[in-house]
């Protein structure tokens, strides 16, 4: 295993999300804690085994061959041998010297009413109780929820503590990111197809919709649901009927709706971009999470609430210096919770004892503060750029592809979009998602 897939592992744990490192080979190199909790199976047993139950003719051989990056629906097996299904995004990555691997995010679609909440919500701000109490009213309301915030600021699990603590906890929290649903996708993804209904549709499927019956579904970065789509999803949430692709009859699903966005969906009805019937639909009940910066007296705890899990990763406890505590307590945080976050688990690494010291904090820069459109070589895309720093890992992979591309191309959108085999709406909606607009 070459220097840079040990650099590209620690860089791992600073991604939220499960994480797979796959060779040329197809065989496993690298994953990350987030990767072993989600699936019980420790990278000691995961490292080396084969990328898929179908290696060799697989969405990893693909990328390998055509170098383009992927996203959809897959299924994997956990420790328990329980078939899981997972919302996927694959992309080539080139280290150092140009060789190739694939990195894989891998998010579990939905969570067992019956699995305990991983993580609680920590704070005790005035906002963030008024924050509490509302997400405990919406609870109680069949209503449509819509939480507007910005990225990191906790949208995720306001919505799985809205579940938690309404009437269909019993049942699945099953999430639907719209990022993912393309034009072709939608359907299917959202309400299942039936065997045969297009090339590839080699079994039937149940839909996320289907899976949500008789609990949540939770519709993330609704902004980003195409605008054709749009009519499909109110009709379904309007009657709780929907018909799979290719299927006659028509099924009933009883779903309770959360949804999230950063954008500001009412200005978008404005300039015609999301349909007004669908977004008074969703926002009968709509709350604002407020950043980071407007709820500073959380950080406090939110900082021992972060070193306690680092430090049991660790194995020993561990500290923040008053000095350390003050300049965190003094960042304007842009990118909210995910970001301070973030922030600490660099400086744990970068931090020789026990002790987190101010020396050892490091904030990072967004792409939107820099001047510059970042151009960074593909072949450069472990060497993370610095305006990149607070996007997730994955999105700084998927931000240093697209810009290698950029420069390519001269900022042509047609060629980008057509070298990455999507639509030029989706690399518009990528483009402002990464900020390279
Ligand atoms: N109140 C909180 N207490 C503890 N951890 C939190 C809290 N709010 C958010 N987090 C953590 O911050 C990170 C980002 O949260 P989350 O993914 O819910 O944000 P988001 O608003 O949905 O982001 P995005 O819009 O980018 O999808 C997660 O790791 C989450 O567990």
């Amino acid at each position: 295993m070459s220097q840079s897939i040990f650099k590209l592992e620690s860089l791992l744990e600073t991604h939220e999300q499960p994480f797979v490192v796959i060779g040329p080979d197809l065989h496993v190199l690298a994953v990350n804690q987030a990767w072993e909790t989600a699936f019980g199976i420790t990278r000691d047993q995961h490292i080396g085994q084969p990328c898929c139950d179908h290696q060799g003719n697989c969405r990893h051989q693909q990328l390998f061959q055509s170098l383009e990056p992927y996203a959809g629906m897959f299924e994997a097996k956990g420790e328990d041998n329980v078939k899981k299904l997972l919302n996927v995004r694959g992309y080539p990555l080139l280290d150092a010297d140009g060789r190739l691997y694939l990195g894989e995010s891998q998010s579990l679609l939905h969570k067992s009413g019956s699995v305990p909440q991983q993580a609680g919500m920590v704070g005790n701000s005035e906002s963030f109780l008024r924050l509490k109490n509302k997400l405990q009213q919406a609870a109680q309301m069949p209503a449509p929820v819509l939480l507007l915030g910005e990225t990191g600021t906790g949208k995720e699990l306001a919505a799985e503590f809205i579940h938690r603590h309404s009437q269909s906890a019993q049942g699945e929290f099953v999430i639907a990111d719209c990022t993912l649903f393309g034009e072709d996708l939608f359907e299917s993804e959202l309400f299942g197809h039936e065997k045969g209904a297009f090339t590839g549709a080699a079994s039937s499927k149940k839909g996320l919709f289907e899976l949500a019956d008789n609990g949540t579904l939770f519709l993330d970065e609704i902004g980003e649901l195409p605008f054709s789509q749009q009519p499909k999803l109110l009709r379904a949430l309007e009657s709780g009927q929907f018909r799979r692709v290719g299927g006659t009859t028509t099924l009933k699903a009883t779903v309770r709706v959360v949804c999230a966005t950063h954008r500001n969906l009412a200005e978008m009805v404005r300039q015609g971009q999301f349909r007004e019937d669908l977004f008074y639909r969703l926002s009968v009940f709509p709350i604002d999470i407020p950043p980071l910066r407007e709820r500073k007296p959380d950080i406090p705890l939110l900082v021992d609430f972060f070193l306690q899990q680092l430090g049991s990763l660790r194995g020993n406890p561990l500290t923040i210096s008053r000095a350390g505590l003050v300049k965190l307590i003094q960042h304007a945080w842009p990118g909210n919770i995910r970001e301070l976050r973030n922030c600490l688990q660099l400086a744990c690494g970068l931090s020789q004892g026990n002790t987190i010291d101010e020396d050892s904090i490091h904030f990072m820069r967004r792409v939107g503060d820099a001047v510059e459109v970042p151009k960074v070589p593909v072949d450069e895309s472990l060497a993370v750029h610095e305006s990149m720093r607070s996007l997730t890992v994955l999105e700084q992979y998927e931000a240093s592809f697209i810009a290698g591309l950029l420069e390519k191309y001269q900022g042509n959108r047609k060629l980008i979009a057509a070298e990455m085999n999507v639509s030029e709406r989706t690399l518009y909606r990528k483009l402002n998602r990464l900020n390279l607009n």
